[in-house]
């Protein structure tokens, strides 16, 4: 994506006001007899854009769907802006998430894609018709398509429908972004591209995001705060320059040396 100009004037209409700084404690999950999770307990700022780093198997994407609702620990809390979460649905966690297939609804234009998850909102939530046009339209800018609202998802390059994902995750107003791999099925220079994209718009929301990747480079040059993990637990947390420098273990080292 090219760097953001004209809709700067968007960006404080996006910001979310309350704090949304996410603690993990202690949290531990178990599918069978598998351990997903150890206990592993982590502090996210509000705001922050957070990598979750790791081999296949770490338990990155376990870790996400627990924040997200989507699956519920064996033991632990989360808490998000200081009030535990635990216990939450999915609808009231008000997470939006982005995953690798685009999960776009075919039969549904760009615009309605985005739309979606207001208008599926019960009567006396939902958006009036002219606000849901504006706000798509202003999300539409906010990924640099703003002409495409007409299109089907089959008219698009992968990289575009991941954009217009990322829009509709974005329409319900999350208190989070949660991506898992968000550019892993796409090629090296739309990934890159999509990279500084999902910075900008991380930049101009405020959003607090985690997302999932098992590309050290693109965690390294994307996140405010690299998690690694190996076997269901948290090797290392700190900034890309910090792990580089100094990694905590001897995991770390080798697998940031790879
Ligand atoms: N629904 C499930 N049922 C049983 N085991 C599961 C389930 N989900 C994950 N696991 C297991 O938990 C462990 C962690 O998986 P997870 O998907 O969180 O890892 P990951 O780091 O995201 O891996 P990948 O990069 O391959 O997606 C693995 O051993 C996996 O097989």
């Amino acid at each position: 994506m090219a760097p953001c100009g004209t809709a700067g004037g968007h960006a404080t209409s996006l910001r979310k006001d309350r704090p949304m700084n996410i603690e993990i404690e202690e949290l531990a999950k178990e599918f069978g007899t598998t351990r997903a999770l150890h206990p592993v307990s982590l502090s996210i700022p509000s705001g922050a854009l957070v990598a979750l780093l790791g081999p296949s198997g770490s338990g990155k994407t376990t870790l996400l769907r627990v924040l997200g609702g989507l699956e519920f620990p064996t033991s632990g809390r989360v808490l998000f802006g200081g009030l535990d979460a635990t216990g939450l649905s999915v609808q009231d966690r008000r997470a939006g998430f982005v995953f690798q297939s685009y999960a776009l609804f075919r039969h549904m234009t760009v615009f309605e894609n985005i739309a979606y998850g207001l208008r599926a909102r019960p009567r006396r939530e939902r958006p009036a018709e002219a606000e849901i046009v504006r706000r798509v339209n202003r999300l539409l800018e906010l990924i640099q398509l703003p002409e495409i609202g007409g299109r089907y998802p089959n008219q698009l390059s992968g990289g575009q429908r991941q954009r217009v994902a990322l829009a509709r995750a974005l329409a319900i107003e999350p208190r989070m972004l949660l991506l898992d791999e968000p550019f892993g099925a796409l090629d090296a220079k739309v990934r890159k591209e999509l990279r500084q994209g999902l910075r900008e718009i991380h930049d101009r929301t405020g959003l607090t995001t985690v997302f999932v990747t098992h590309d050290q480079e693109e965690a390294m040059e994307l996140a405010d705060l690299v998690v690694i993990m190996s076997m269901g637990r948290i090797e290392q947390v700190g900034k890309p320059t910090e792990i580089r420098a100094r990694p905590a273990t001897d995991f770390v080292r080798d697998f940031t040396a790879a």
